[in-house]
């Protein structure tokens, strides 16, 4: 997978002064960006999140899905640790981008859940690749993380390609009446680990 290496500058945040690193996936032309936060470098097991862009949730607040509050939540964990890691990956909507997203959405208020929607539209549930990810890691020098997500697949991926993944740290986020349904479809459906809805369980039945 080539991904080159571009750029790199300081990018403070409210919640501390951050590293922004900028690569260029050049198959696709993607431009994927890495946050680290104090020496990473140490081989040492790194706090870290795996990111897939969200626009909707990222950037303009939607209470659809748990994205933006998972962010916020990843950024301060790495900044009160004083050491971590955030790949922002340009993978919108599960690798459908933003515009079928919408479409996906669009579906969603008709009643479909969001793997029912994503299928009507022709997409798997989740056609994201986290290849990316492995050439990012390996120059920032990373080898081991503590990986903050409720994704099972995440943790598998990293660990086929190479990178231990030394434990799991959830990064559950509070319902809200728009994304409940949501939430539960990916734990139902998709194997999030989300701690009062259980696997196989569906919105039904909450
Ligand atoms: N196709 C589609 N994508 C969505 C929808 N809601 C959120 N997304 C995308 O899903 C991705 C986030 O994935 P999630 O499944 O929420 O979380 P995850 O990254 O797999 O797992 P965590 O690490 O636990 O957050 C982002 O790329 C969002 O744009 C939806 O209804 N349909
Ligand atoms: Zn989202």
């Amino acid at each position: 997978m080539p991904v080159v290496f571009v750029a790199a500058s300081q990018l403070p945040t409210p919640f501390g002064v951050f590293t922004m690193h900028g690569f260029l996936e050049e198959t696709t032309g993607k431009e994927h960006v890495a946050l680290t936060f104090g020496d990473v470098a140490d081989g040492k097991p790194v706090l870290g999140r795996m990111h897939s862009e969200c626009l909707t949730g990222d950037a303009l607040f939607s209470l659809r899905c748990d994205c933006g509050f998972q962010l916020e939540a990843a950024l301060r964990a790495i900044a009160a640790e004083g050491r971590g890691v955030l790949l922002y990956l340009r993978q919108e909507g599960r690798g459908i981008g933003l515009l079928n997203k919408i479409r996906a959405y669009e579906l969603q208020d008709g009643g479909a859940d969001t793997v029912e929607a994503n299928e009507r539209l022709g997409f798997g549930a989740d056609q994201r690749d986290y290849a990316i990810c492995l050439p990012m890691l390996e120059h920032l020098g990373i080898s081991s993380l503590k990986l903050m997500t409720n994704n099972p697949r995440k943790v598998k991926a990293l660990g086929d390609m190479g990178i231990a993944v030394a434990n799991r740290v959830p990064l559950q986020i509070d319902h809200n009446p728009h994304n409940k349904k949501y939430l539960a479809t990916k734990a139902g459906k998709l194997g999030h680990l989300l701690g009062s809805l259980h696997q196989g369980e569906t919105e039904e039945s909450l």
